[in-house]
């Protein structure tokens, strides 16, 4: 479990959040909504250990991420895999910016027996990279350059690469803001194939329908904090917080 006790965050004299809990389970989908620029993107940052909140506690399974030397905080680093708002891939193909992600997050001793022992699939591409490519339909993209694909693919193929990791938590930022319907029903049939996998996702989006659709649990933030978290079933019929009950019913407009 990623448990967030009592984080704040602060850029300099602008204060983003404040005394935000929250907890993330193998296994289940976590929507965090709220409107732009309320600090979805920084939560998801301390969430993946890339920034160090200005107050509070991140643990991961019960050790306190901050206060371990940075090899231990690496080795835990590399059970997050994050997929940001903006697809950003290498000027290669599919399968070698899928692989690539794979690779930076091998230890190097497990690199190291993996260039020993034959980790190659009979079509030469590497199992996890195909069933990754697989839970996004691209298989079919394999060899293709990845400046050459639209945007959605692009998105697509980002995903496959943090799905590749086999990582215990996946942290997607917005990630289908500027897709079309199509690819996004495809982001959102491999989130949930990934929770299937026992993978505990937080998908971040302004898109309050998005996590209607596919999250198990929802956090509204709203100012700086969570106005509640909860089941999505609760939240969105029954919310006990004014503020919240506002933005689902598109009231409350920022
Ligand atoms: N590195 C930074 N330095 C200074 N201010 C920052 C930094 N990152 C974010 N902020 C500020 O913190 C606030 C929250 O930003 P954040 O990106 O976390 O919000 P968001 O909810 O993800 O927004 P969006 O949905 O538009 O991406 C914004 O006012 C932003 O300008």
């Amino acid at each position: 479990m990623i448990r967030l006790s009592d984080v704040s965050h602060s850029y300099g004299d602008e204060n983003v959040l404040a005394d935000v809990s929250l907890s993330v389970d193998p296994g289940e989908v976590l929507g965090i909504i709220g409107p732009s620029g309320v600090g979805k993107t920084t939560l998801l940052r301390i969430l993946a250990l890339f920034t160090r909140p200005t107050a509070g506690t991140v643990d991961i399974d019960g050790q306190a991420v901050w206060t371990l030397d940075e090899s231990d905080r690496l080795a835990l680093r590399r059970r997050v895999s994050m997929v940001f708002q903006e697809a950003s891939l290498f000027d290669a193909t599919v399968a070698r910016n899928v692989e690539y992600g794979l690779r930076v997050r091998q230890p190097w001793r497990e690199r190291l027996q993996d260039q020993l022992r034959s980790v190659l699939g009979s079509n030469g591409t590497h199992d996890a990279v195909s069933e990754a490519l697989d839970v996004v339909d691209m298989t079919d993209k394999l060899d293709q350059e990845a400046h050459s694909l639209s945007g959605g693919e692009a998105q697509r193929v980002s995903f496959a690469r943090a799905l590749a990791c086999d990582p215990t938590y996946l942290l997607l930022d917005e990630p289908t803001s500027d897709l079309d319907p199509r690819n996004t029903g495809l982001i959102e049939d491999a989130v949930l194939e990934a929770r299937d996998r026992g993978i505990g996702v937080v998908v971040a989006t302004h898109d309050m329908h998005q996590a209607e659709r596919i999250a198990d649990r929802v956090g509204v933030l709203l100012g700086d904090g969570f106005t509640e978290i909860g089941s999505t079933e609760r939240i969105f019929d029954n919310p006990t917080d004014e503020r919240t009950r506002k933005f689902i019913s598109g009231e409350l407009v920022y």
